[in-house]
């Protein structure tokens, strides 16, 4: 099933200002990447696959439902985590996270092992009857975290998890959340604007830029430059370097590496095809040569340069 759909999606605030324009996107289960500068849309799109807003034009689906008709069914199989603190300092994680998932519909002894198991699962299990007011930022973070999880969700909708956090810590919750996306086999959105931490650890990205879709698709799509290979042995580099140019290939070299331009495709499909074509003649001429292979990979790029590149575009693109 396709975890989140939508269809020209717009939101427009009174006063005028657009905040999402015409997005149209399909997203498959998985940690998805919701990107985009200060004042991009994110949290506006968040709050519309919660059913917490209404959408002017267009239509969405979360997990196969419109928030729009289901919104008490999503927010029964979604768990959110806002981005600013909204925690009350005077009580216990332990109190909070039980409260809460007693009002996602738990009965009261599920809704205690629930929470005492989330915050567990979030380092906070030795801590959790201590007052929230007393938590470092990090700690306030995880009890965020834990809230959204107690109700077993199947989509965790995550509003820069980051935010505050020193280098340490947020290494630390970058860890938690691929480690609840992976092992726990639940999707998760991660709202931020910081594309190094996401790169990390997202299998797919929806990029947004004033309202409108930059891209969408895999991570590794994003990721990869399709046309060009990494070649590198472990000797003769300058041998294979000729040997590549006497069979009709562009090369450029860096050092010990070789950059070798694949022909491009009409699409992502023929893109790959030509590639393979491109590495299996690569290897055979590094078999001719009898040469010591060390590398053979597509080239990869950081999500920031793909930024830096990319002319906003009219329509999307996955
Ligand atoms: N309630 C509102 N009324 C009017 N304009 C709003 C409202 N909420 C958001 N906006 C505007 O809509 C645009 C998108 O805001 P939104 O908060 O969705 O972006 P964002 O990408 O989440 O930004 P940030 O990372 O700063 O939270 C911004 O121009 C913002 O000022």
């Amino acid at each position: 099933m396709t975890l989140i759909t939508t269809s020209a999606l717009t939101k427009r605030y009174p006063g005028g200002v657009t905040a999402l324009d015409g997005l149209t996107v399909a997203v498959d289960p998985g940690i998805v990447a919701l990107v985009g500068a200060n004042g991009a849309g994110k949290s506006t799109f968040i709050k519309i696959l919660l059913g917490l807003l209404p959408p002017t034009d267009g239509s969405t689906t979360v997990l196969g439902l419109d928030p729009a008709e289901k919104s008490a069914e999503i927010r029964s199989r979604v768990g959110y985590m806002p981005e600013h603190d909204c925690l009350p300092p005077e009580q216990s994680a332990a109190e909070l996270v039980t409260h809460l998932g007693r009002m996602s519909g738990l009965p009261r002894t599920a809704a205690r092992e629930r929470a005492s198991e989330a915050l567990r699962h979030v380092g906070l299990y030795e801590e959790r009857y201590r007052q929230i007011g007393g938590y470092s930022t990090g700690m306030k973070q995880r009890v965020k975290l834990a809230q959204a999880l107690v109700h077993d969700p199947d989509l965790l909708l995550l509003d820069e998890p980051t935010n505050g956090l020193d280098p340490a810590g947020r290494e630390a919750m970058l860890e938690l959340i691929h480690r609840i996306g992976t092992e726990f086999g639940i999707s998760i959105v991660v709202c931020s604007h910081l594309l190094g931490e996401v790169e990390r650890i997202c299998t797919a990205l929806i990029a947004i830029d004033g309202g409108r879709l930059l891209r969408s698709g895999t991570m590794a799509a994003a990721t990869t430059v399709r046309d060009v290979l990494v070649v590198e042995v472990d000797e003769g580099t300058a041998e294979l370097e000729a040997a590549l140019r006497e069979r009709g290939f562009s090369v450029t070299r860096d050092a010990r590496t070789l950059l070798v331009n694949s022909p491009g495709g009409a699409d992502e499909a023929a893109a790959d095809a030509a590639a393979d074509d491109t590495a299996d003649a690569i290897v055979a001429a590094v078999a001719d040569l009898e040469l010591p292979l060390h590398r053979l990979d597509r080239q990869r790029r950081r999500l920031s340069e793909l930024f830096a590149t990319e002319p906003a575009r009219e329509k999307a693109s996955v």
